[in-house]
């Protein structure tokens, strides 16, 4: 991408000198003879660097204008390397210039050589924070993301067929839906779509729509500038932006309040956006994945989802079968776990007994592949013996029961995290996936309880 630059100055003979300069080495450039035409710009269109003077009414000196602007833009744009140049230089004037914002000051008549150095290296910082920016909240996301990987295990005919489909849909950039029971490994299979598309080097951002409170969700999704509002003290790059060229994969649709399910079908739409605070548009150049425990069209009968949105997301609509409904891959997840936790622990690996692995075929699962992770760990740590019998396993024949609770006469010796992740699932599980409800149960804000339940997977 050429970078481009804005060229403010009232002297019409300099601005075409540079723009000849500037065009000439492969630049972009647009030009303002005034304050008030620079703002504007700035308001409406993208640029990578501004090349101003700092006087623009005639016979005035001083350069009070010039860094007037400044501050004006610095308050507008945090980042925006800013180049100023003068004919009327002290070091005084520099010095105030560099303090109200500049990223380089240099003295007219210019050096041709000299000021296209500090052009590109403006560009190349300025490349260099944004990356840095989005980084560092990219690093914040995956921070959350902690849990055993593991390569997909599917042995059953179900989840070969379903796996390639999803191969097949990949590479093309469809919006996909994923619906199935909690735990079934929707978020899993989002991650492998974008691994076979064509965005696979771009980045994968996961958003937990339930966990995003409602007065936050467009400074969430769509970023905000600093001022915005009062705790924007910080401009703030939104999950748009962060999957830029890669996926955006928007878990629990279901849970997107009516409100926000207008403002995100509007960005699916025109696939443009803006922070909030800020007028110009930006593009969404992302491929959507969405996922739901939910039926959508019973949620669009219902009146709770809009019927404009699920047809935009669902292009392809692919069902992801609970576990009880392939039990060809429930000792082969089971022997992964095993060997994962002993990995995790530095242990020996355990093995199942026969009754066991009975046991384990005989279970409903409601909490899908997930509790069967849980149920493994907790095996691991706490039986005696290396063979896993029944007992070991927690299993009750109760399904809503099963998943949290711990042999009565034994001492839950798991990790506060452990236990309240249990409490937390079994809640949800106990409310057929109503989290409003399992919230309320729990005393915790729907969104708190999202947090601490994604916190803790
Ligand atoms: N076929 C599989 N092979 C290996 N691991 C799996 C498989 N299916 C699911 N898992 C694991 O099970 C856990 C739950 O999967 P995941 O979070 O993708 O489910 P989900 O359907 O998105 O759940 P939720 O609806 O609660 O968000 C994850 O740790 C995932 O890695």
């Amino acid at each position: 991408m050429t970078a481009s630059i804005l060229i403010a100055d009232d002297d019409e003979g300099i601005i075409s000198a540079l723009s000849l300069l500037l065009k000439s080495e492969g630049f972009t450039v647009d030009t303002a003879s005034s304050p008030q035409q620079v703002l504007d710009k700035l308001l409406h269109c993208d640029y990578h660097l501004v090349l101003m003077d700092l006087n623009y009414s005639f016979d005035t000196t001083s350069g009070e204008e010039g860094l007037h602007l400044l501050t004006r833009i610095r308050n507008q744009e945090e980042l925006l390397p800013v180049v100023v140049m003068t004919g009327w230089a002290t070091i005084e004037l520099a010095v105030n210039t560099i303090k109200s914002g500049a990223n380089d000051f240099i003295q007219k008549p210019w050096d041709n050589n000299q000021l296209l150095a500090t052009i590109h290296n403006q560009l190349k910082l300025f490349n260099a924070q944004k990356q840095t920016q989005k980084l560092s909240q990219h690093n914040q996301l995956l921070q959350n993301e902690r849990r055993i990987s593991l390569p997909i295990t599917a042995h059953s005919a179900i989840m070969k067929s379903l796996l390639a489909k999803l191969q097949q849909v990949a590479k093309s950039d469809v919006n996909i839906l994923l619906t199935g029971e909690n735990g079934t490994g929707k978020s899993m299979l989002a991650r492998y779509v974008h691994d076979y598309s064509n965005r696979a080097s771009a980045p994968f951002i996961a958003v937990n729509m339930g966990a995003i409170t409602e007065t936050l969700f467009e400074s969430e999704m769509f970023g905000h500038l600093k001022g915005a509002f009062t705790d924007a003290k910080q401009t703030r790059i939104g999950r748009f932006e962060l999957a830029e060229s890669g996926t955006l994969f928007l878990d629990e649709i279901a849970n997107t309040p009516l409100s926000q399910q207008a403002k995100l079908l509007r960005v699916l739409e025109e696939r443009r956006f803006e922070k909030v605070g800020a007028t110009k548009t930006q593009v969404a150049d992302i491929r959507l994945i969405t996922a739901t425990n939910s039926q959508p069209s019973q949620l669009v009968a219902d009146g709770l989802f809009r019927q404009d949105l699920l047809y935009r997301i669902n292009t392809v609509e692919l069902v992801v079968p609970p576990l009880r409904e392939r039990l060809e891959d429930i000792i082969p997840l089971a022997q992964h776990y095993l060997m994962a936790v002993a990995q995790k622990y530095n242990q020996p690996q355990h093995t199942l007994s026969a009754a066991a692995q009975t046991a384990l075929l005989q279970y409903p699962w409601p909490g899908n592949v997930r509790e069967l992770g849980h149920v493994i760990e907790r095996a691991h740590i706490l039986s005696e013996g290396q063979i896993l019998q029944p007992s070991n396993l927690g299993l009750d024949s109760q399904p809503n029961n099963s998943a949290a609770s711990v042999n009565n006469n034994a001492t839950d010796l798991r990790t506060l995290e452990a236990i309240e992740l249990d409490a937390l699932e079994q809640r949800f599980e106990y409310f057929n996936g109503d989290a409003i409800q399992a919230a309320q149960s729990l005393g915790l804000s729907r969104s708190t309880f999202y947090r601490r339940l994604s916190k803790a997977k």
